[in-house]
């Protein structure tokens, strides 16, 4: 008899949703059949949602009634991006992502930056091996807890607050996380960045709790920075740096600086976990929508590629995520990227020279 090949199944969302959203995540899905195909051991069940800002005009809504349950029913969602240029951006912000990543407690919002070979860092100095980080950043409060209101509105004394919330819980398991992070990669090293000068409360808060957590990871070496002073860090000496973890609205920042630091805000990706597995965790390129290439087929796809390859990490498909970072990476090593990267060819372009990659790499182990 012959054995019974046993297929492992993950059911994927895909929600491209605007602007580039929809047309990098096809350019995701492409490759991840692609590799599914050629591996055999596993299966993707692709569900698309195509909830966006155009649902939201016409309904009024970004996300339907019952549509937080049925998303619930996948193993992991894979999401472009949400921000149209006629719908104010905290509506959009608010409506999607923000509703998605907060009920599901995806609370460790992951990045993690390099220089791909075949590109260029604009730090003139920098060789490759120079920038290789990861960001955790706290993905369900501090800053973005949505604390906060408006009186008196339209008024010459009108008054606005924006409310920070700081929860030890909040604090300590993120910080947990981002120790536990730093244990697995090889330095060991990680770099807690607040605030904790001026931000006198919150911030002071995250300090205590840094040095209460790092003494359960005593082979973790650690050290803090505020976060101005981060900023020239990061550009003037990129190597001191490993693993970092920061605030929500300031991780939001230092990450979008970091992937322009290896070369482009296209090509960095987003996990958004809730580590305890009781939610699916979603999956997103760092970039925004960006209305001002879509539709002009040259957004680049990378950012995506490697956020499908952490996206296949969490479903513990370990093997197929470094055949895919690979190939994207030998594409890239060709010299096939799109212009932001300083190349020539367009998002389907670098899609398929992707997908041939692949093709070639199970070739070789075929034969
Ligand atoms: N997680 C999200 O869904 C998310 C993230 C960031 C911004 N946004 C939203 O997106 C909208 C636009 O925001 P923004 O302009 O500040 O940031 P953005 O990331 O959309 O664009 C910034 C710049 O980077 C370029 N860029 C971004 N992705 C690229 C790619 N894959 N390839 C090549 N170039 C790329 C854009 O063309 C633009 O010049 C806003 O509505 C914002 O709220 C959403
Ligand atoms: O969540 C945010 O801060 C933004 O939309 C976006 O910039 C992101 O990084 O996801
Ligand atoms: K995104
Ligand atoms: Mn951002």
């Amino acid at each position: 008899m012959s054995p019974i090949a046993v297929s492992r199944k993950h059911s994927i969302a895909t929600m491209g949703a605007d602007g580039i959203g929809p047309e990098v995540i096809n350019a995701g899905v492409q490759v991840l059949k692609k590799l599914a195909e050629l591996d055999g051991s596993f299966t993707l069940d692709f569900k698309n949602y195509d909830w966006s800002s155009e649902t939201y005009r016409k309904t009024g809504k970004y996300i339907p009634d019952g549509g937080l349950e049925e998303l619930q029913k996948h193993d992991a969602i894979l999401f472009g991006a949400v921000g149209a240029p006629d719908v104010p951006d905290h509506i959009s912000l608010w409506g999607l992502r923000l509703a998605i990543c907060q009920p599901f407690q995806q609370y460790a919002n992951v990045r993690p930056t390099k220089i791909f070979r075949g590109t260029q860092s604009p730090l003139r100095n920098a060789a490759h091996s120079d920038l290789d980080w990861v960001i955790v950043r706290e993905n369900s409060e501090g800053e973005y807890a949505g604390q906060g209101g408006r009186s008196h509105r339209g008024q010459p004394w009108e008054t606005a607050t924006e409310v920070s919330i700081f929860s030890r819980h909040g604090v300590e398991r993120i910080m947990r996380f981002a120790f536990q992070m730093a244990q697995k990669r090889p330095r060991k090293f990680l770099t807690v960045v607040t605030k904790s000068n001026a931000q006198r409360n919150g911030m002071v808060l995250w300090d205590e709790v840094a040095v209460d957590v790092a003494k359960d990871f005593p082979d973790v070496k650690w050290d803090k920075m505020l976060v101005d002073a981060m900023t020239c860090r990061m550009v003037l000496d990129p190597k001191s740096l490993d693993t970092i973890v920061a605030t929500n609205l300031h991780a939001d920042i230092l990450s979008d600086l970091a992937a322009a630091l290896a070369g482009s805000i296209g090509i960095a990706p987003t996990s958004n976990l809730d580590p305890t597995r009781k939610n699916p965790s979603m999956f997103e390129p760092i970039h925004g929508s960006a209305f001002d290439i879509t539709g002009k087929g040259v957004a680049n796809p990378v950012g995506t590629f490697w956020t499908a390859v952490e996206m296949l990490k969490w479903l513990s498909e370990e093997e197929a995520a470094k055949r895919m970072m690979d190939a994207v990476e030998t594409v890239t090593e060709r010299g096939v990227m799109t212009k932001d990267l300083g190349g020539t060819a367009g998002t389907q372009e670098v899609t398929d020279a992707v997908c041939a990659e692949l093709e070639k790499a199970f070739g070789k182990k075929a034969g």
